[in-house]
């Protein structure tokens, strides 16, 4: 087998998981593939990366193809600070007329559909467009933002006041008192036969780059100002209000949005969640 192919979300919000992952170690052995999360779903599915972060969603809409790694998501119980519908006027409004959704997303778009229609009734006219808000809004009367884009509109939007707000995470709770993890680190089937070493070094210096971000989150935050602006309290807020661990709450989060996706028919069916057992692989390679 040649190089691995190892997907990277190309936002902010992942840095606490990537930002201490030493690529130079697997510089021979893996090629790594920065992308919007949409992007990396479709490759994914293509076949054209193996391993990596993507949206929740898209690990649903493969279902039985990849199997997901232990302890990794980007998730959040409540305020996201960077999933946030900008509208007109008020969300039962909105819920009934045209909304712009980024087409960087696949998680938010589809949490988006389940608030607007199960839980408000609504009927809204959908439109994917890149995630520029101003041509959004040209359009549309309310736009979905996700990641960076998200956050730099909100900040804009902070000094201007020119539209309302609403942060998903935020919605989510208070609609169904469940967590949302919009993102989690999944492997094609294939890897775990073909190549399990290189996965759990992989997954090892993943944790590994985890616990140092939460350990030097203060040089993550100072690199975000230096690329974004914003204050110090801005970013550690940010980072605060996401979690990057993968337990019974968040999957018992994600499983409650994998059923409202399946009842408002943009899925097909509820996968199981399946976790690599790494004990398990290690046993079975170093037996064979
Ligand atoms: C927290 C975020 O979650 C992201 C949202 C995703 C989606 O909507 O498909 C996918 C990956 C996550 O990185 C964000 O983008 O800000």
């Amino acid at each position: 087998m040649g190089k691995l192919r190892l997907g990277r979300i190309s936002y902010t919000n992942i840095w606490p998981i990537t930002y201490f992952f030493d690529e130079d170690k697997f510089k021979n052995e893996v090629d790594f593939i920065p992308q919007v999360p949409s992007q990396l779903n479709r490759k994914m599915s293509e076949g054209k990366i193996d391993i990596g972060a993507i949206s929740s969603f898209a690990y649903a809409d493969q279902a039985g193809k990849y199997v997901l790694l232990p302890n990794l998501s980007v998730s959040s119980y409540g305020t996201v600070g960077s999933i946030s519908l900008f509208l007109k006027t008020d969300l039962n409004d909105v819920a009934n007329k045209k909304i712009a959704l980024t087409n960087t997303s696949d998680t938010s778009v589809n949490l988006l559909k389940i608030i607007l229609e199960k839980h408000i009734g609504g009927k809204p006219k959908y439109i994917r467009m890149a995630p520029q808000l101003d041509k959004m809004m040209e359009v549309a009367d309310a736009a979905l933002l996700i990641g960076d884009e998200a956050l730099l509109a909100g900040k804009e939007n902070e000094r201007t006041k020119q539209y309302q707000v609403i942060d998903l995470g935020c919605e989510w709770l208070k609609r169904t008192n469940h967590w949302m993890t919009f993102a989690v680190y999944a492997v094609r089937r294939e890897v775990l036969s073909q190549s399990p070493e290189l996965l759990y070094k992989i997954y090892n210096e993943l944790i590994n780059s985890k616990k140092v971000g939460s350990e030097k989150l203060n040089l993550i935050i100072n690199e975000s100002i230096s690329r974004f602006g914003g204050s110090y309290d801005f970013w550690n807020q940010y980072f605060s209000g996401l979690s990057y661990d993968f337990s019974t709450e968040q999957i018992e989060g994600l499983k409650y949005y994998y059923k409202m996706a399946v009842q408002i028919g943009v899925l097909e069916k509820e996968p199981e969640i399946e976790v690599v057992d790494f004990d398990k692989l290690m046993l079975q390679f170093t037996n064979r």
